[in-house]
């Protein structure tokens, strides 16, 4: 889910790059063309032909961080290039393109690029003979530390929202919208690689009661306690979502043969853990389906919460498996 969503805008942004760098670059391949300047021109060309093939190759792979990296890297050198080249005539090229790195890499990684290819203009390109080190420094050093600040505070932004998009805000799961989509993935996954994922509902047994004996308060916290504790006892890749009130999901990423053993410890570690305020056990059922071919989110589910119904029925406190 938050892969997706940073995917989607990294993508947009990518898109709008190729554009801006398709319209201003273009009319310099005909104009240095056209004054006969053919090596400028091909460089200028080469850059836009590399611009479009990588985000081309990003858009279709969906490989988008590595191949924005590749891209800040091509440009940030392309850049040097035609400085070395064309001298003050093209140096005003370097600003836009130290701004634009911070549209394809994180805000240190921009940084560092563009220290790196600020070095290499002092090193390759005679720019001290149009413009003063000094002026060179703080030009580029204030545009990139700028772009830094700016860059630091939306990537905050971005992640503060992909929380608030993915996260349950009483207990701290994942919400069902994130869930949706993990399932998708790990059902994408595991025809690819043949993985044994399994998913669980667990349910609060007699929950009502806690809340209709204590109050909501405390079949709030509750449900906060429920989500600390089984987060404890799942490994690091599985994921609990809330699926409704006391109904939550668990997806498991690769348990072949342990299935039983994982879920029977879980169970009793929450049956141990999780207490009422006078001290009696909160106890929970689990329905559990391994995943099969040709699973589908929705099959998987209902496969799921059909034998949570059959462990609610067998008196709760257990967990029943499918065998669909
Ligand atoms: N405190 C609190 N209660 C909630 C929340 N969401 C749902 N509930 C309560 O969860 C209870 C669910 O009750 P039931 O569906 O009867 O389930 P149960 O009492 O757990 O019984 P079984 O599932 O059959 O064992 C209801 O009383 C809901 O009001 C919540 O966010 N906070």
């Amino acid at each position: 889910m938050i892969n997706q969503l940073q995917e989607k805008y990294q993508l947009s942004l990518l898109l709008l790059l190729a554009s801006v760098a398709i319209c201003g670059v273009s009319p310099y391949v005909v104009s240095r063309y056209l004054e006969g300047n053919y090596t400028s021109s091909l460089i200028d060309l080469s850059l836009i032909l590399g611009i479009i093939v990588l985000v081309s190759l990003a858009y279709y792979t969906k490989k988008i961080r590595i191949l924005s990296a590749l891209i800040a890297v091509f440009i940030n050198v392309g850049v040097v290039v035609v400085v070395v080249k064309n001298g003050y005539d093209s140096f005003f090229w370097v600003y836009p393109v130290f701004a634009s790195i911070y549209i394809l890499l994180k805000p240190l990684e921009a940084f560092i690029v563009n220290i790196l290819a600020g070095i290499s203009l002092l090193l390759f390109a005679d720019i001290l003979t149009f413009m003063s080190l000094d002026s060179f420094i703080i030009t580029t050093l204030m545009l990139t530390m700028s772009a830094f600040v700016y860059s630091n505070h939306s990537l905050k932004q971005f992640r503060l929202l992909e929380t608030l998009n993915t996260i349950d805000d009483l207990t701290g799961a994942f919400n069902r919208r994130a869930l949706k989509t993990d399932i998708d993935e790990i059902i994408a996954s595991s025809e690819r690689r043949g993985d044994s994922p399994l998913l669980a509902i667990l349910d609060l047994d007699y929950f009502k009661k806690v809340n209709d004996e204590f109050g909501h308060a405390v079949g709030d916290k509750v449900l906060k306690d429920f989500v600390a504790i089984t987060k404890a006892n799942i490994r690091k890749y599985d994921r609990l979502y809330r699926f409704g009130g006391e109904e939550f999901v668990l997806l498991v990423s690769d348990i072949e043969g342990q299935q039983q053993n994982f879920i029977d410890n879980l169970r009793k570690s929450i049956k141990k853990e999780l207490k009422t305020p006078n001290n009696k056990s909160i106890t929970v059922s689990f329905g559990v389906a391994t995943w099969i071919p040709n699973t589908t989110a929705d099959s998987w589910l209902k496969r799921a919460d059909k034998v949570l119904y059959q462990a609610k029925e067998n008196g709760r406190d257990c967990a029943v498996f499918s065998n669909e």
